[in-house]
């Protein structure tokens, strides 16, 4: 069975304040949504992009990355939701039957080789991995009113990434029950998806520092460092 990668991009890059939404700027004179494009298109073991994107985004996806750029694993161009979540239902909707599903920020441009290869070896063994890496400060609970309540170990801790990768059927079983009850959960990735179900367990991958989401205007001074 194939293995899909669904690539989101179909956020408003409200912390980005920019015109463009941040998934379109340029990074030397390239959207930023390619680069992942790229690395998908590129990774032997992925057999087809699923593109999510705003349903006015749809032909310039088309015209402007991916037929100019000859990405020709993008089978389907799909409109995503209100929050992330409602977008990767929409892919995992579109996927159909899959072995592997291979959930990726579009804003995340230095997912590489690497990266792909070890969530693969992962899924396959596990059935639910996330790249990510320890955390380098130190980390404060707060209580909400600008209060410091507890200081987790930091050798315990790591900072979330994409590629979240799961077996399909597993990860599209979550994501239905997660939609029966929307609502109930605050859902920022999707292995907090699978985690709400009793027992399933999802294993950390070592992804890159690199790897960062562009999120803030910050990141594209870095990001256009790390093309250099
Ligand atoms: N409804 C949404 C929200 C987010 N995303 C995608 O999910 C990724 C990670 O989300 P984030 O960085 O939070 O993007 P935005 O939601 O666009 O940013 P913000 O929260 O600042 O508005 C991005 O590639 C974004 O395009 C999506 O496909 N659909
Ligand atoms: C999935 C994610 O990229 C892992 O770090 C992140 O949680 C997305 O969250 P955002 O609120 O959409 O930036």
């Amino acid at each position: 069975m194939k293995n899909v990668g669904i690539i989101l991009a179909a956020g408003r890059g409200k912390r980005m304040h920019s015109v463009v939404q941040k998934q379109y700027l340029l990074l030397q004179g390239k959207p930023v949504l390619y680069y992942s494009l790229k690395a998908f298109q590129e990774c032997p073991f992925i057999d087809e992009i699923i593109l999510v994107t705003g349903e006015e985004e749809i032909s310039y996806c088309q015209e402007e990355i991916i037929r100019k750029f000859n990405l020709d694993k993008v089978k389907q161009i799909v409109p995503g939701g209100k929050e992330r979540y409602h977008s990767v239902y929409e892919g995992l909707k579109a996927a159909g039957d899959c072995h592997l599903v291979f959930i990726h920020d579009g804003a995340r441009p230095f997912v590489d080789q690497g990266i792909l290869e070890r969530t693969k070896e992962a899924a396959e063994t596990y059935q639910a991995c996330v790249a990510g890496m320890p955390v380098k400060d130190t980390i404060k609970l707060s209580d909400g009113h600008g209060t410091a309540v507890e200081t987790p170990r930091r050798d315990l801790l790591w900072m979330i990434q994409t590629p979240q990768v799961f077996d399909c059927a597993l990860i599209r079983e979550a994501y239905r029950k997660l939609m029966e009850s929307d609502g109930t959960l605050a859902v920022t990735d999707d292995a907090m998806v699978l985690e709400s179900i009793e027992g399933k367990k999802v294993r950390l991958v070592e992804g890159s520092y690199r790897n960062i989401k562009i999120t803030t205007p910050e990141d594209l001074l870095v990001a256009e460092a790390f093309l250099q």
